[in-house]
């Protein structure tokens, strides 16, 4: 309620201001005391901050290896303060079209259980990455990514939406629809400290999506991800910022550590973003944990300073969902 109070005296106080300014000495009162009523709402408005950690993980052949060494870095981050951790794309398999099929599990598979149990044991948020899931009753392969409050409960599961199928001459052709079916719904999830829309890889070029999730409420976006050694140079940090600045939003993308003797060779380079587009934290194309604090006291900073938010032409242009299972 107090909040609420703060809110309303802070807009109206905005008006007053500025209509009964310098007009007489009981107007000036009434500023000084709305000027203080807007340094308490600052106050009572100032955000918590929780730490995030980002796990590019090295993954190779060996579906239990690549589970088992997830678990040991997400307990290791865990331990370090992370409250929100992320795995990379496609993190118990090889990123293969020809190979999705073979390691493909369904959400009561032995992955999905590791990581809610991981989740519970560090009682932490996580954002389980990406692997091949099989749809038991359709038989549809999806790339999913599982996520999982603190309690191991699972949360909500992202499909990826937009499939990567690229042919850029004489560089790479990717074609993951050969094997996969794309999802059809969006994944906001709260973790208490805020709103967080999850999305994989490819899906980040696709601005609307994020715009979406933005709309949604998302602070955070995470985008699990595995770029190559031709896209990721050229626009894995872009991007990142690009979608950061657009949305005044913080910005991850986790990715795979480069393995040599795969198939499919990942940038790496593991990155958080923040709204302004700064780069928090990164790294190279080694197995490593980056970490971050996420304050969202910045986020507000940016969203004041330069108010887009307030200041789009929704006369003019407009972004709205059409699936109505995802109203916005
Ligand atoms: N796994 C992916 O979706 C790769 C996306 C990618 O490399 C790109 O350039 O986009």
């Amino acid at each position: 309620m107090f909040r609420g109070l703060i809110n309303s005296f802070k807009n109206t106080s905005k008006l007053h201001s500025t209509t009964f300014f310098n007009s007489n000495n009981c107007s000036r009162s009434f500023v000084h005391i709305s000027q203080q009523l807007r340094k308490v709402h600052l106050m009572a408005d100032k955000e918590k901050v929780f730490k995030f950690a980002g796990i590019q993980l090295l993954c190779g052949d060996n579906k239990e290896e690549n589970v088992q060494n997830a678990i040991k870095h997400i307990d290791e981050a865990a331990k370090n303060g992370a409250k929100l951790i992320s795995l990379p794309e496609c993190f118990n398999s090889p990123y293969s079209t020809a190979t999705f099929e073979k390691y493909s599990e369904s959400e009561e598979g032995e992955t999905v259980k590791k990581l809610s149990e991981a989740a519970k044991r560090n009682q932490i948020f996580l954002i389980g990455g990406s692997i091949p899931e099989i749809d038991k009753e359709t038989g549809k392969i999806y790339n999913t990514c599982f996520i999982f409050n603190d309690k191991g409960e699972m949360i909500k599961k992202h499909r990826k939406i937009h499939l990567f199928d690229i042919d850029v001459p004489n560089k790479i052709r990717f074609k993951e629809s050969e094997t996969l079916t794309p999802g059809d719904s969006f994944s906001v999830v709260d973790i208490g400290y805020c709103k967080v829309g999850v999305a994989i890889c490819y899906d980040i070029r696709f601005p609307e999506l994020a715009m979406l999730y933005s709309k949604m409420g998302a602070k955070f976006l995470v985008y699990p991800g595995a770029f190559n050694m031709v896209t990721g140079p050229a626009h894995w940090e872009l991007l990142q910022r690009g979608r950061a600045v657009d949305n005044q939003v913080f910005v991850a993308a986790i990715s795979p550590a480069r393995n040599p003797s795969s198939t499919y060779q990942a940038w790496g380079h593991s990155t958080i973003v923040n709204p302004w587009g700064t780069i928090l934290a990164t790294t190279d194309e080694h197995q490593s944990i980056i970490y971050s604090d996420i304050d969202l006291n910045t986020l507000n900073e940016t969203r004041s300073s330069i108010p887009i938010y307030s200041q789009k032409r929704t006369d003019l242009y407009k972004l709205d969902s059409i699936n109505p299972i995802n109203p916005i």
